[in-house]
Order: C-alpha cells, then structure tokens, then sequence
C-alpha cells in the first residue's frame, strides 16, 4: 500500500540526517519539503522567529499544541536548557508514531513528551496529571478553530501566568480571525505581530507573539 506523506519525511530524515544532531534532522525536513513534498511544518523563515522567541525566553515549562511530525517541537525542544521539559500534544495516532522517531531520532526523547488526544481534553488535566502548574511558553500551530477555545480554555485552568508568552502560528495563511481579534483587543495580552512567509513558499504569514497580563 502507498506510504503516507509523514511516513516518507521521516525516511528523509533517516537517511539525509545523523541521529542525535537535531540540526540536521530540521535541515533534512525543510529539505524534504522544499524540493520534494510541501508539508505544514512552521518552516525554516518562520522557525527562525520561533528560535529567537524561545531563546530570549529560556523557558522551563512548554506547552505545543499540534505535534504532526515533531518538527517544531525538535525546533524548540534543542534550545531549552537541561531539565525543561516540553508538553506536545497530537491528535492523530499515525502522526504521533510518525513525530515520536523524529523526536528520538534527533535525540531530544528526554526533554519532550508526547502526548496523544484533544488539546481540550488534555488542557484541564495538566496540572493533575503532569504536575504543571503554569507554563512559561505556548506554540499554537494545531486546528485553527481551537486556538481561541484552547486559549480562553488555558487562562480558565490557571495555565498561564504573569509574561507566559503564546506564539501563534498561521495567523495570516490560513489565518486565525477570531483568536488575532482576541489576543490583540483584550486588556490580558499585550501582543505584536512578525511578518514572514507561508513554509516553503513565497505567500505571506507570519506568528502573533501574545504576552499574558495576569
Ligand atoms: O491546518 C494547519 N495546521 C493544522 C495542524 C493540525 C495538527 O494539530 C493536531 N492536533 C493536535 C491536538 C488537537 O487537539 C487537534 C489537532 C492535528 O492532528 C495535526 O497534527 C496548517 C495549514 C497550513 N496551510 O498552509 O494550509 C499551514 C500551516 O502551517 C498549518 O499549521
Ligand atoms: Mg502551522
């Protein structure tokens, strides 16, 4: 039967990068989706922002919602110090198996754990079951119909905290109206905009930074 599109980026990964060098895995990726088969991984322009938000940030406590293939969580998993931890979450089981060999073959197993279902079942149980109590950054880069819910959903679980950041991916391409009215309008955040492009392509996007208030 015909492989799936993650099934062959991660055989890109294997054989165009080394284990335990999350550099060359990130390399490989865009590679993979530059010249062979486009895929919706924040990208190298983008991913450039997120490395800069995080390593200004140094954060502890992670929060990604939407795994797919686990190449921005190798983005922000390589640049945390030791013994900050990463929460990723993943909905569908085939891209979760397909993210845990990207993870463990860039050799960041230790600093990521991922996690299987809805961002709104998981988002209530953070605190109980991985003894969070609230997060120092949050990459929202799953269903665009759930970052606003999610977000509200967070501040109402006491998730974030005084500066828990929130960087937002696709707020131009496919676009997040609801959630950019929200983040931008309410007393809460205080938020800007980095302009950049689509992954691998020459259409504009670009990430919403949003710092939570209290
Ligand atoms: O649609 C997009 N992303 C949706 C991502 C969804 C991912 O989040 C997971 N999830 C995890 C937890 C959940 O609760 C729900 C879903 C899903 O199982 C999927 O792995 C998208 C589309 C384009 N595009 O150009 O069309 C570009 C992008 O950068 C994008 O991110
Ligand atoms: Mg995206």
């Amino acid at each position: 039967t015909k492989s799936t599109r993650p099934q062959r980026l991660l055989k890109a990964v294997q054989k165009h990068s080394t284990r335990g060098d999350p550099q060359s895995v990130i390399s490989a990726i865009d590679h993979f989706c530059r010249h062979r088969e486009w895929a919706m991984n924040v990208g190298d322009e983008k991913g450039s922002i997120l490395d800069s938000v995080v390593s200004e940030l140094n954060p502890e406590k992670v929060l990604e919602l939407g795994t797919y293939c686990g190449y921005s969580t190798v983005r922000i998993a390589r640049l945390l110090p030791p013994g900050a931890r990463l929460i990723t979450l993943e909905f569908n089981a085939d891209y979760a198996a397909i993210a845990r060999q990207v993870i463990a073959w860039a050799g960041l197993e230790d600093k990521v754990q991922l996690v299987e279902g809805a961002s709104g079942d998981w988002i209530p149980r953070m605190k109980e079951h991985f003894g969070i109590e609230t997060f120092d950054f949050v990459f929202l880069d799953h269903w665009k119909d759930r970052y606003l819910p999610d977000t509200k959903l967070m501040e109402d679980c006491g998730l974030l905290r005084k500066g828990t950041v929130l960087l937002a991916d696709n707020v131009i391409c496919p676009g997040v109206p609801d959630y950019l009215e929200y983040v931008r309008n309410s007393l809460s955040y205080k938020s800007c905009y980095f302009k950049s492009h689509l992954e691998y392509t020459k259409a504009e996007d670009g990430l919403e930074k949003s710092v939570f208030l209290g």
